[in-house]
């Protein structure tokens, strides 16, 4: 396997006095997709935060790229589609992504990207006016305009319809196979066995098990072996 993009280690990190974060272990590697599966509330978007230096850590380490996260060498190299972006409201997305366009030194074509991911259709709507599915789309474009070396996708299809879930996948795929490392987050099994190349099952704050899915799924589905070592986010 190729060096790793990202690696925590030992990473912890407690918030409104619980450990959300619990020496928290594992790395994702350039020209691969990694998937972190886990229940709701087990840290996901919070390990994301930390990983794009959103939140500083407790203890442990991080490092993207080689860069401190949230540094500007990662920053510049780093694209985030977080799950929801509130900040953008009155902002229209074809503005939005010639902004973005102009932080970075070789960035995608706002139009031919906004064409490629669907958006042109609404390229002037304000931002808070479109559906669900349609905010998401311009969080993707968002993250990949400025050809990141490596991106993290907080439930990138969440909410898609099966069209543009499926010209997303083919998306994700491609800017793996450029050689760009992509780290995602998802509830949906299906996804991560037709996307990731490399799974990690969090619980409460801490890996619990990690491989590639044919590894993970010798004897059982992957919704099986979730199941089976992980427990529910209430309990
Ligand atoms: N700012 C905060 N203060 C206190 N607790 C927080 C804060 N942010 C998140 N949490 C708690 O941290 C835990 C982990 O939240 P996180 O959003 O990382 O989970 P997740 O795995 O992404 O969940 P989901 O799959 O539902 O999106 C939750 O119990 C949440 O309530």
């Amino acid at each position: 396997m190729p060096d790793a993009s990202l690696k925590l280690d030992q990473v912890s990190l407690a918030l409104g006095g619980r450990r959300i974060l619990n020496e928290l272990t594992f790395d994702a590697a350039p020209g691969l997709i990694t998937a972190l599966l886990g229940p709701n509330g087990c840290g996901k978007t919070t390990t994301i935060r930390c990983c794009t230096g959103l939140l500083v850590p407790d203890s442990g380490s991080i490092s993207i790229l080689g860069f401190a996260p949230g540094s500007p060498d990662a920053a510049a190299r780093v694209g985030l589609m977080p799950q929801s972006t509130g900040a953008w409201s009155g902002v229209r997305p074809g503005e939005l992504l010639r902004y973005l366009a102009s932080l970075y030194s070789h960035p995608h074509d706002p139009d031919a990207l906004a064409a490629e991911l669907g958006i042109t259709g609404f390229a002037k709507t304000p931002y808070r006016r479109l559906s669900g599915g349609q905010q998401q789309l311009v969080n993707l474009a968002g993250a990949i305009i400025g050809r990141p070396e490596f991106v993290v996708l907080d439930e990138p299809t969440a909410g898609l319809d099966p069209h543009v879930r499926r010209s997303t996948w083919d998306l994700i795929r491609r800017l793996r196979d450029a050689g760009a490392g992509v780290l995602l987050t998802t509830h949906a099994m299906d996804e991560a066995e037709q996307l990731a190349d490399h799974v990690w099952l969090m619980d409460a704050g801490r890996i619990v098990l990690g491989g590639t899915v044919a590894e993970l799924t010798r004897e059982a589905s992957l919704e099986e072996v979730f199941l089976a070592h992980t427990k529910r986010g209430d309990a």
